[in-house]
């Protein structure tokens, strides 16, 4: 019934950290902060990744997400990924239109409908609000907006730019009331969950911070507990 905050984790693809034993130990990182905090975790590994980290999160309310599928039907199609594989594989949801990895708005409307069709939630990235809105219309489970020129910088844009995501909610919520609406982009610590629920979202996308820390686990724990201290009246 109440409301919970959402951790996503795209992985990318930083090498050794997005793979192997360090792709299983953030994995295990979240199982223990969602049985310690209850919130919800989104991970999303590399492709490679998505049958280990499936298996390890097993039995809890972790969902687990690929960074990307190709707007494509199964068929001759060497190297694409169709939505249909990730379905058999077992995951719950994808990520659409990263920045590092854009689709043309037909493709991202076409992917949603038949990612709906398959059961598939999906989590749609904008570069800006009003590109937030846009694709808020064609009815994804979530949007996150990123802006570009903060990913990867540790400069967190709750911070930097709280205009964005002012913004972002103000326009998105226009065209969709329903969507869940995530900040990435720079989200480094709790205080930066913090302040972007505040700001209006349920959440955060975050890669760097997460997945190239020493210790996940402290600070997927520390975002985890600022979020529901946002969410608190
Ligand atoms: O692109 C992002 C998540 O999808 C954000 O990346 P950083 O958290 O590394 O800034």
């Amino acid at each position: 019934m109440s409301l919970k905050p959402i951790v996503a984790v795209n992985y990318k693809a930083y090498y050794p950290y997005s793979f192997g034993e360090h792709a299983l130990r953030i994995a295990r990182d979240a199982v223990k902060v969602w049985k310690e905090t209850g919130v919800d975790i989104i991970l999303a590994p590399p492709y490679t990744e998505l049958y280990r980290v499936l298996k390890e999160v097993e039995g809890t309310d972790i969902k687990v997400f690929a960074q990307h599928a190709d707007p494509v039907e199964p068929g001759a199609k060497t190297g694409y990924i169709p939505l249909e594989a990730l379905k058999e594989l077992g995951v719950h949801g994808v990520i659409l239109n990263h920045s590092e990895h854009r689709l043309k708005l037909a493709d991202i409307n076409w992917l949603i409908k038949k990612a709906k069709k398959l059961g598939l939630q999906t989590l749609v990235c904008a570069d800006v609000p009003e590109t937030g809105a846009a694709v808020a219309v064609l009815e994804p489970d979530m949007v996150a907006v990123e802006p570009p020129e903060l990913i990867g910088t540790g400069i967190p844009v709750s911070k930097a730019k709280p205009e964005v995501i002012t913004r972002s909610v103000e326009l998105i919520r226009k065209v969709n009331k329903d969507i869940v609406i995530l900040t990435g982009a720079g989200i480094s610590r709790g205080e930066d969950v913090y302040a972007a629920v505040k700001l209006g979202t349920l959440g955060v996308l975050v890669a760097s911070a997460i997945v190239k820390s020493d210790n996940p686990y402290q600070v997927m724990k520390d975002m985890a507990l600022n979020g529901l201290k946002a969410l608190e009246k």
